[in-house]
């Protein structure tokens, strides 16, 4: 019995946490940090280590976790998140003859060159908030999927938003509105159109840059314009218009996942039959609260092609 058992495992090492600088003169731009927590994971065929005391396939954990060291060393040029994965990917994949796949996630601590006087700091950084994250499974083949997304990153407008003409039955408490703040915390992921590592665009930076512009393009389709903005009539609404801008805009970005919950305004009015109208709300005072919020979320991609 025991004899047609099947086991698929994996393992590998998480939270590695690793920084790398690169010293470029202030004329050349300055000084380049990156802090990232990275996790690697390989399905590798060391089956008598699960069902024995046979560990000779095993390749360790902590030689996993040393060769992001020896990778982060060996990148003398600048290299982004997605790069640096699908480098030990690569590596783990092609050295060991057991290893089948890698999949290599990182999350980068978004430190921002400041600016002081006007003028972008050589070698200062302060701490941002939205995360750029990204996950990067490699094959031995050298077929790869890549992943990249934002965590993290809170939006709110205080008008131009509003929810109306939903189901109303017996449960429906909620007016109808065309006046409220809508405010959420975006976590997005998009996936890019290479699908060996042959076809990874070389020039360094692009896959940061892009990280840049998608970001952009998520809030300024939130936002509209700074004068006037733009009307959102549901968040769910808002979630499809950000991710098909995405996709018109970047045509090597193949599908675009939204997670926007929506982190509630509540209007306060507070009285009781001795005090009526203690405070009558105006669009002016709101209780903000995230416990509980509506969860919003869709995965949006191009059509197939019917080829
Ligand atoms: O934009 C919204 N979408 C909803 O699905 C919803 N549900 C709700 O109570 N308020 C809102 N707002």
């Amino acid at each position: 019995m025991a004899d047609r058992l099947e086991l698929q495992g994996r393992h590998g090492k998480s939270r590695v946490r690793v920084s790398r600088v690169w010293r470029r003169p202030a004329a050349a731009g300055g000084h380049v940090i990156v802090e990232w927590n990275v996790a690697v994971s390989v399905v590798s065929d060391c089956l008598p280590s699960y069902t024995s005391d046979d560990n000779s396939t095993i390749v360790a954990t902590d030689s996993i976790k040393n060769t992001v060291y020896v990778k982060a060393k060996e990148c003398t040029e600048i290299v982004s998140m997605e790069e640096f994965a699908v480098i030990l990917g690569r590596h783990f994949t092609s050295l060991y003859p057991q290893v089948s796949e890698a999949t290599v996630t990182i999350a980068e601590r978004p430190w921002e060159r400041v600016v002081v006087d006007g003028k972008p700091h050589s070698h200062g950084f302060k701490l941002g908030v939205e995360k750029h994250v990204t996950e990067v499974i490699v094959k031995k083949s050298g077929n790869l999927l890549i992943n990249s997304g934002i965590q993290g990153y809170s939006l709110l407008k205080t008008t131009q938003s509003g929810f109306e003409k939903f189901v109303r039955d017996r449960y429906t408490l909620l007016p109808d509105t065309r006046e409220r703040i809508v405010a959420t915390e975006v976590t997005a992921w998009w996936r890019y159109p290479f699908e060996h590592v042959s076809q990874i665009p070389s020039k360094s930076f692009c896959f940061t840059q892009r990280y840049q512009d998608v970001k952009k393009v998520l809030a300024d389709t939130f936002f509209g314009p700074p004068d006037v903005g733009v009307y959102s009539p549901s968040v769910q609404n808002t979630l499809y218009l950000m991710a098909k801008e995405v996709l018109n805009r970047f045509p090597d970005i193949a599908s675009v996942q939204l997670r926007m919950p929506n982190l509630h305004f509540i209007p306060v009015n507070l009285g009781n039959k001795e005090n009526p109208g203690l405070v009558k709300f105006a669009d002016d005072v709101y209780l903000p609260t995230d416990e509980p919020h509506g969860t919003i979320e869709a995965a949006v991609s191009r059509p197939k092609s019917k080829l």
